[in-house]
């Protein structure tokens, strides 16, 4: 009898049939698997007209209790869409299983908002993988290290201003994070007062917080629909994202291309010495070209890239550092505590003046100010759904199949609610996070609000560190109150979020005044 491994051939043959029926046996069952639960869908729409457009993610966390899973899913005009409602799923999906699920959707509404080569839209490419590198290489916690000059000369720059017109806080907040970030990304100084960049991040702000969530719009189901004539027939409330898109184009156009016009010429005559992103790669650029050395990244990518900085950095931290300030006139015990956490590492004459401002230095020691900081992007995560995913091939996890495409949206919303974490929720009490070793009750720092895998934001060191800086500063020499009416009794805002990509605030009253003429002084410094 011959042995097996005499017929070698008759063995490989036997591997391949049976590997051949086990992946076909996997497919099938795969098959069979259901989709992850979710409400009833209808007919061809799917759940278009079920999923509400207004802050759809107070919804998406409801339908997670009430189908008592943390993935859910939906159709949408026969595309797929998946909700991760814990912290689990999130990891276990988009960070362990990171390269299946490192897709972007494709975002036509955006494209047609004028939205260039910007790396949150960009789908998984050589390109992606570019500017991933180029951005998360520029921002890395060591990296960071390198900008908090530029960051405590904004932060006090800002506060002064806030001392000559503290009527006008909320504008110079927002002055504040613009100058951080064209600074870093461009090399470029803003001015002082009516500053065009400044108009222009506030109105791409307004164009992108009303285009909806990402990814949602009847655009982005049918692209073909972006080449209707204007003006759009107003058949369908369905297409005014469209019509929106159209009308806010310009404004994005330009804050893509102003900052990089402004400084390309002085780059390129060698004039421009201010260190930045795009001094730093157009300058390499401009040098291989002229060694004849191959350039990685074309022009277009390197604008794109500092654009995202500016772009995706300015008004995400601003609005941190705004929802911050309302938490802290709201309760103005926790104010206090941070300001003695303060006080305490700058030191104070024997009037209770502080010797000098805040720094970097102090950071470790304001473990309170830290605990504020996390609470805010908790107790409302800027993007509360997310920038979605997509997944690349089709996967399975809990017993249910995600099909290949799907889009996917991790819930920082329902993540930040979730009662197995955090104690009555919808409070703000950054105390949740005191250590159990220090008598607290140790809940975990938020994990959400900064996203996930190989998407999560590369920009969130510098924010952290810019909402740091600012408001230790705000804080060592400014007492900030709720506003008060003609009989001398509080306002306690009650402020409306935006929907969308991001949940901003709508504008609300602060009293800032300064603590001491010593805080006057040091800031004028
Ligand atoms: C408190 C402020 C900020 C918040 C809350 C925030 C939040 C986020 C979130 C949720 C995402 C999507 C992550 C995902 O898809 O999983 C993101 C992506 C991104 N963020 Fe931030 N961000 C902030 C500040 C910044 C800053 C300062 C920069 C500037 C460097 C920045 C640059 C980006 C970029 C370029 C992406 C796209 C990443 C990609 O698609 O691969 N962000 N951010």
């Amino acid at each position: 009898m011959l042995l097996p491994t005499q017929r070698p051939h008759l063995v490989l043959a036997f591997i391949a049939v049976a590997a051949i029926t086990f992946i076909y046996h996997r497919f099938q069952q795969r098959k069979k698997l259901p989709l992850p639960p979710g409400p009833p869908a209808e007919p061809l729409l799917g759940h278009l007209r079920i999923v509400p457009t207004e802050h759809p993610e107070f919804q998406y966390t409801q339908w997670g209790k009430d189908y008592n899973s943390d993935i859910l899913h939906f159709s949408m005009l026969g595309r797929s869409i998946v909700v991760l409602n814990s912290i689990e799923a999130a990891r276990d999906l988009l960070d362990k299983r990171g390269a299946n699920f490192a897709d972007r959707p494709r975002f036509v509404l955006f494209e047609v908002m004028g939205w260039g080569i910007t790396l949150t839209f960009l789908r998984w490419s050589p390109r992606f993988k570019l500017h991933r590198k180029m951005l998360q290489q520029s921002f890395t916690q060591t990296a960071c290290k390198a900008y908090r000059p530029v960051q405590v000369e904004e932060a006090r720059r800002a506060s002064r201003a806030i001392l000559h017109d503290p009527q006008n806080w909320e504008m110079l907040l927002r002055q504040f994070s613009t100058a951080v970030v064209l600074r870093i990304g461009f090399g470029i100084e803003i001015q002082e007062k009516d500053d065009p960049y400044v108009k222009m991040a506030i109105d791409v702000e307004e164009a992108t917080g009303e285009g909806g969530v990402p990814g949602s719009s009847l655009v982005d189901f049918f692209p073909l629909l972006r080449h209707l004539p204007s003006p759009l027939p107003k058949l369908s409330a369905l297409l005014a994202p469209l019509t929106h898109a159209r009308r806010t184009k310009a404004s994005i156009q330009q804050l893509h291309d102003a900052p990089w016009d402004a400084v390309e010429p002085s780059i390129r005559s060698s004039k421009n010495l201010q260190p930045s992103f795009m001094h730093t790669h157009f300058g390499r650029y401009l040098e291989n070209e002229a060694s004849g050395k191959e350039n990685a990244a074309t022009i277009e990518d390197i604008k794109g890239a500092a654009g995202a900085i500016s772009i995706a950095g300015g008004n995400t931290t601003w609005s941190t550092i705004i929802v911050c300030v309302l938490n802290l006139i709201l309760h103005p015990e926790v104010q206090d505590k941070a300001r003695a956490e303060i006080l305490a590492a700058v030191g104070v004459d024997d009037n209770g003046d502080i010797l000098r401002l805040p720094t970097f230095d102090d950071r470790p020691q304001l473990k309170w100010l830290e605990y504020i900081i996390q609470e805010t992007t908790r107790w409302m995560p800027l993007s509360p759904l997310g920038v979605p995913h997509a997944s690349i091939a089709e996967d399975t996890y809990k017993g249910y199949r995600i099909p290949a495409g799907s889009v996917v949206y991790a819930n920082a919303w329902a993540m930040s609610r979730d009662e197995r974490y955090y104690s009555s929720p919808d409070n703000f009490a950054p105390e949740r996070y005191v250590p159990v070793s220090e008598g607290g009750k140790g809940e975990p720092l938020p994990d959400g609000p900064f996203g996930f895998g190989r998407r999560v934001c590369p920009g969130q060191y510098l924010a952290l560190s810019g909402v740091y800086i600012i408001m230790a500063t705000l804080l060592a020499t400014m007492d900030l109150k709720c506003p008060v009416d003609e009989q001398g009794n509080e306002i306690k805002p009650t402020v409306k979020w935006s929907n969308g990509l991001s949940s901003v605030p709508d504008s609300f009253g602060c009293l800032m005044t300064p603590r001491s003429e010593r805080s006057r002084i040091l800031l004028e410094g």
